[in-house]
């Protein structure tokens, strides 16, 4: 579902080298970084901040070309086919919301339906689904800018959702989030991949996410891949640990 083969960014600056000097300096987001996703598969992608995770994301998703290497999505090249690859993806930015800030969020989820050209009927049979399973009755009618934090998740969620994409990126979804909005989210998520068979690939610093979730973790750390392995392949790397949290710290710093 998502192949990644020696993939690499990297971003050019000029930066002041003296007083009247400019020099070029290059930072490499991610480099030769290969990975696949398989159908149904549910991966954490975890790294400290500044490591390429977002960067890996925008790759996917066709906001970013690839420097290096490729990258495929349902068998797309994101960048080039992001009209066709939007029909087969949802993306959700925990930190942004990809709503109309001032409409009504059944008014943005029409807008959605417009846009990707679902079917009346799906789209109706879609949405009482979601809003039942992700309890957005009691704001449908409210425009985005006046919902909380979790209601606009949901809503997004929801919005990622209606043209039914075989593959969901979240980055980082349940930032911000109370433990009770927290648990919903997850229980949606987990029951969206275990039902539907949706490939999930998600972003986050919250390890609860993982643990509850995601069958395969992955780790970047400088933009390199760390580690890939199950839950029970992360806490065998450092047994001595006894949260999940010191194992992956221990991982961030390179072993300790
Ligand atoms: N548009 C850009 N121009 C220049 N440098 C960038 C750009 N986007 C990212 N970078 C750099 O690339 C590196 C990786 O950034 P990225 O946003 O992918 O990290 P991240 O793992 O998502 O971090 P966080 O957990 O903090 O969100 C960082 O050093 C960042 O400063």
């Amino acid at each position: 579902m998502i192949e990644v083969e020696r993939a690499g960014r990297s971003f050019t600056h000029r930066r002041k080298a003296g007083v009247l000097r400019r020099e070029r300096h290059v930072v490499h987001a991610v480099r030769d970084l290969t990975f696949s996703v398989a159908p149904g598969e549910f991966v954490g992608y975890l790294g400290p901040n500044g490591a390429g995770k977002s960067t890996t994301i925008k790759m996917l998703t066709g906001i970013l070309t690839p420097t290096t290497g490729r990258v495929r999505v349902a068998g797309l090249d994101p960048s080039r086919r992001r009209t066709a690859l939007a029909r087969r993806i949802g993306v959700v930015f925990g930190q942004r919301t990809t709503l109309w800030w001032d409409l009504p969020l059944r008014d943005s989820f029409e807008l959605v339906r417009h846009l990707y050209n679902v079917d009346q009927g799906d789209f109706r049979r879609r949405l009482a689904e979601l809003e039942e399973l992700l309890d957005l009755g009691s704001f449908l009618h409210i425009p985005v800018r006046q919902l909380s934090l979790g209601q606009r998740m949901r809503g997004d969620l929801a919005a990622a959702l209606l043209h039914a994409p075989s593959v969901l990126v979240l980055d980082e979804p349940t930032i911000g989030l109370d433990v009770v909005s927290k648990a919903a989210l997850r229980a949606f998520l987990r029951e969206l991949n275990a039902e539907r068979g949706t490939t999930v690939l998600l972003t986050t610093h919250d390890l609860g996410d993982v643990e509850r979730l995601c069958s395969r973790v992955m780790v970047i750390d400088h933009g390199r891949l760390s580690f890939d392995g199950t839950l029970g392949d992360l806490r065998a790397t450092a047994p001595e640990e006894s949260s999940i949290e010191d194992v992956v710290a221990r991982l961030y710093t390179g072993g300790g």
